[in-house]
């Protein structure tokens, strides 16, 4: 299970991350793609990198192959886990922009600086089921997109391209966000305040401590559990001024719906586990990360290499 959020500091900068639960890690790590990088696109819809672009993934026939990535225009792009609904166009579609599913986030972020951009483009483009090569078949996802202002979902179904304004600024996995948008209002009634003294009857019933207000918000590692705590998390995380505050506050709220060995079976029977925890800043273009072994968070910054050059740069 996967999950991302998206927030802001109030200054006009946000903060995007994700966690990525699998039972094994890909090889991943920091790429940045400078300018320079001449894409080799399938389908033409990649054709130039018109900001630089850092984000966690790996490369395969020199291309960057970004799980969750950014624009040094504050774009942001995670993908997530969506099997049984996500459903990519077999071939090309004349007439539409042809994306290839392993490429969105690379799309996303190599064309457009703002939400409202990549809209504009959604409505002219199809998502199609062409893998980079043998090795790696594409996956089947739904993506969250944040810039300062806006935050959307981007979901490629049997109903082909649908668009959802995301005032929740959180993505888990299946269903698809109309459910998760919904269920959320099961929880209303939850809040940060402490419940109670109350009469029942003649009963008065007094709360144990703080947190009597919060229960009912699910606890496990279900896809639906996980969007309903963290969009409590985010919705109720009081506004951060500093970076360093801002980044602790995306890692607590990302270890609140992290994923604990041995907790939930996959259905090959191997445990999920938060294989790492990623998030950037589009106030200092930093992407920090940690991994399930050492969660100690390091940090990369844009600003430390050469955005301008024709190679990829993979940061160990
Ligand atoms: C497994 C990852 C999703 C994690 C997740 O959502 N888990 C939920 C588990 S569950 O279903 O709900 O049980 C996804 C997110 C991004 C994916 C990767 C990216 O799409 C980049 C390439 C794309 C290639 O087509 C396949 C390999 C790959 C390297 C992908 C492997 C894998 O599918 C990743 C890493």
């Amino acid at each position: 299970m996967c999950t991302g959020i998206r927030f802001t500091d109030g200054q006009g900068n946000m903060y995007f991350g994700r966690n990525l639960d699998w039972s094994c890690g890909y090889g991943e790590h920091v790429v940045i793609t400078p300018t320079g990088w001449k894409p080799n696109s399938p389908f033409g819809a990649v054709s130039a990198v018109r900001h630089p672009i850092y984000g966690m993934g790996i490369v395969a026939e020199n291309t960057p192959l970004y799980f969750d990535c950014a624009n040094d225009a504050g774009l942001a792009i995670a993908g997530l886990n969506f099997p049984g609904y996500a459903q990519y166009e077999p071939e090309p579609v004349q007439g539409k922009a042809n994306v290839c599913a392993w490429e969105f986030p690379l799309w996303v972020v190599a064309n457009f600086e703002s939400i409202s951009e990549v809209e504009a483009a959604l409505t002219n483009t199809v998502i199609v089921n062409k893998p980079i090569n043998e090795q790696y078949p594409c996956s089947l996802l739904h993506w969250i997109i944040g810039d300062a202002t806006r935050c959307i979902v981007v979901e490629y179904t049997a109903a082909g391209m649908q668009v959802f304004e995301n005032k929740l600024n959180v993505l888990a996995n299946q269903p698809g966000f109309v459910y998760h948008e919904e269920n959320v209002r099961n929880y209303i009634g939850c809040s940060p305040e402490v419940a109670g003294p109350v009469s029942w009857g003649t009963a008065e019933l007094s709360p144990y401590g703080s947190g009597s207000g919060m229960h009912g918000i699910p606890g496990d590692c279900y896809s639906p559990s996980r969007f309903v705590r963290a969009a409590y998390h985010n919705a109720f995380y009081p506004r951060k001024n500093t970076e360093e505050e801002n980044v602790s506050r995306l890692f607590h709220t990302l270890a609140s719906v992290a994923m604990v060995d041995g907790a939930s079976k996959m259905l090959d029977g191997d445990f999920e586990i938060t294989v790492y925890t990623g998030g950037l800043s589009t106030r200092t273009n930093t992407y920090y990360y940690n991994t399930y072994d050492d969660p100690a968070i390091k940090s990369v910054a844009l600003s430390k290499f050469d955005a301008t050059g024709t190679e990829l740069i993979e940061v160990e």
